[in-house]
């Protein structure tokens, strides 16, 4: 990597792992990458898994991240959580506008860019997800798409909160599909996001906000992925249910930061 951005490697465990089986699989976790420095390290547990895994990487290097939140801090919204309630269980980063959210939870762009204001003013980290649909990709929306949902969702963001925020892109059609961009179409995009957030804040806080990709990543594509100039790490599905391919990917993130 070029810059001082450190990588990110998250991990989305989705719909999946309960409270025990979740706690298993962070100590796991923990276990290897504990004691990291190099590279953040972040898993993303179930609403009804955080706590358990709160209390397994508490102490260590190893961050928590929640995988939505609801923009407002109380009230009458049954089924929702705020960005308080995930502080409390001492999360650090939250997962926002994920294309499954987007596609079956009528998650939009405007509600992407409420929940990051009330995320970053609630000192949460918010990974906001971006990404193209096949069919935008073959009628060459690419960039419209990622100019539109980057825009949209980081509107009234300040400079100064944008030092907070990840960017994950993650082409739909790549998401458990198994077919990965290339490092060179994921490495076209992501210095387009670049450009959108110089254009957006200023060169210094668009060098320092970290994008990630996402899309069938795993311990054999990561490290040429990661070695491309604006890959600043992972927003890992299926790969991150395993200890070792999680272990792997993190290792390959490792490797390029000596
Ligand atoms: O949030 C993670 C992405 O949706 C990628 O999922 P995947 O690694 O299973 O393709």
């Amino acid at each position: 990597m070029s810059t001082s951005r450190k990588y990110l490697i998250a991990g989305n465990w989705k719909m999946n792992l309960n409270s025990a089986e979740g706690a298993e699989l962070a100590s796991q976790v923990v276990s290897m990458f504990g004691q990291q420095t190099d590279v953040s390290v972040c898993v993303c547990p179930t609403f009804t898994t955080l706590e358990a895994v709160s209390k397994v990487v508490n102490e260590s290097n190893v961050q928590l991240g929640a995988q939505n939140m609801h923009y407002e801090a109380s009230g009458a919204y049954t089924g929702e959580i705020s960005a308080e309630m995930l502080r409390h269980l001492y999360c650090n980063f939250v997962i926002l506008g994920h294309s499954e959210r987007r596609q079956y939870f009528g998650e939009t762009d405007e509600t992407v860019n409420k929940k990051t204001l009330a995320a970053l003013e609630a000192n949460l980290k918010p990974i906001v997800c971006i990404g193209e649909t096949l069919e935008e990709r073959e009628a060459g929306k690419v960039s419209e798409v990622i100019k539109t949902q980057t825009e949209g969702a980081l509107s009234g963001v300040t400079a100064a909160q944008a030092e907070n925020l990840v960017i994950a892109y993650e082409p739909v059609w790549a998401i458990g599909t198994g077919k990965t961009a290339t490092p060179e179409m994921a490495e076209e995009v992501h210095a387009e996001i670049r450009c959108l957030l110089a254009g957006l804040f200023d060169e210094d806080t668009a060098e320092k906000v970290r994008i990630l990709y996402g899309g069938s990543m795993k311990p054999g594509n990561a490290a040429e992925l990661l070695a491309q100039k604006n890959i600043d790490g992972g927003l890992i599905g299926g790969a991150s249910l395993k200890a070792n391919d999680f272990g792997g990917i993190v290792e390959a993130a490792v490797e390029l930061s000596k």
